[in-house]
């Protein structure tokens, strides 16, 4: 949850403490009204005004984002208390009425209930009930107290009420801890399966004896980069094919030809940019899509890779004499890849032909 919506949720909390406030000021002046009140006009009136400035003073620090600077910004601890002071003030302005009364405190409990700490829980519903039992024994000692033993029931009873509801917050905040520890493992969960669906992805997209993509990972990636073509800009595309490769294998055995085709991609991937996209097409066949690519800027980046695999030496292998043919075409926005990849194909099907080691275009035969 962020900052933002946890804010949000704690002004709509508040907003509700506010109307809660409003309909007990309502319900203080029916008593009055009805004579259950023992107060002036003037003091009920200014009791009300100093009600409202209060929720006014905490809607300035609610609305202008001060809560946040409190350990807990919901502040509830401190709305709690103000709202059990102003509880004990009513009920020692009530005589008769005051069991009827008694149900307020439980309301303003319930606004902790789910918030506050089961030890912070338990001081305010002590605090209430010291209120209470300090009312009653403020009246006591001023002969005041019409029904002693009446008193005494509704303490009891306050009693057992606030016992069980923080038997109920510890059940609650226990609850809430649990969920909060299900979820921590439930997101660490989320990201060992995210962290394998990678590796998964990963595996499936990669040749693992050169560490390029797969054919079938080019594929998807090249067909992509085509959709999103730029109108004005071509792309270049290669395929690569080793030569003699046969020889490799039969002369020096499996183990030389999987060396040099590991070779090939490291000295390949030295001659491109992160943006190009190199792939192992199947055996010893490579396919290259440059992105953004002119016909020249492709011969360059071919004639770069064709001469630097024809440099390349294995040190358990001296005698290896190395290169690769490559068949090269231009995709114009619009192009098919399978169309692309035939050119290529009988690009380098030519250079293979017309002697290997070199680099052959599709455009050759097509301007001739
Ligand atoms: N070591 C090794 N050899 C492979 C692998 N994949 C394919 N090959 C071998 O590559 C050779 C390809 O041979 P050919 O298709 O005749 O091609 P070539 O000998 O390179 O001849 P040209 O392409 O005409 O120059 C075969 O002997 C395959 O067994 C691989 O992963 N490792």
């Amino acid at each position: 949850m962020t900052a933002q919506t946890i804010q949000r949720l704690l002004l709509k909390r508040f907003a509700l403490a506010t109307g809660t406030y409003v309909l007990g000021l309502m319900l203080v002046w029916m008593a009055y009204f009805t004579g259950y009140y023992h107060a002036s006009f003037f003091g009920i009136w200014c009791t009300s005004v100093l009600v409202l400035f209060c929720q006014a003073a905490l809607s300035l620090v609610f609305f202008g984002g001060y809560n946040r600077r409190f350990k807990d910004p919901s502040l509830t601890e401190f709305q709690v208390l103000v709202g059990l002071g102003w509880q004990t003030f009513l009920i020692s302005h009530v005589e008769s009425a005051r069991g009827t009364f008694l149900v307020v405190y439980v309301l303003v409990l319930m606004f902790g209930l789910f918030h506050l700490r089961p030890s912070v829980f338990a001081r305010c519903a002590f605090f209430a009930l010291l209120g209470f039992a300090g009312v009653n024994l403020w009246d006591a000692s001023h002969g005041r107290l019409a029904d002693p033993g009446l008193a005494v029931i509704q303490t009891c009873a306050l009693f057992i009420v606030f016992s069980w509801l923080c038997l109920f917050a510890r059940f609650v905040q226990n609850s809430r801890n649990r969920m909060h520890q299900r979820r921590i493992t439930l997101q660490a969960h989320q990201e060992t399966l995210r962290g394998m669906m990678l590796q998964l992805e990963e595996l499936a997209s990669t040749d693992e004896l050169t560490n390029l993509y797969n054919r079938r990972h080019f594929l998807r990636i090249a067909t992509r980069e085509l959709e999103h073509m730029d109108g004005n800009y071509t792309a270049g595309l290669a395929l690569i094919d080793l030569d003699h490769f046969k020889r490799v294998n039969d002369i020096h055995g499996h183990a030389a030809g999987d060396r040099v085709l590991q070779m090939f991609g490291k000295i390949a991937a030295q001659c491109l940019r992160s943006d190009d996209i190199l792939a192992r097409y199947g055996g010893e066949e490579f396919v290259l899509l440059i992105p953004r690519c002119t016909r020249a800027q492709l011969v360059d980046c071919c004639e770069r890779i064709r001469l630097a695999f024809t440099r390349v030496t294995l040190p358990e292998f001296p005698e290896l004499d190395l290169s690769l043919s490559i068949g090269m075409s231009v995709i114009e926005r619009g192009d098919l890849m399978d169309r692309a990849l035939q050119r290529a194909d009988q690009s380098l099907y030519r250079a293979k032909h017309q002697g290997r080691n070199r680099c052959h275009g599709a455009w050759d035969y097509a301007d001739a």
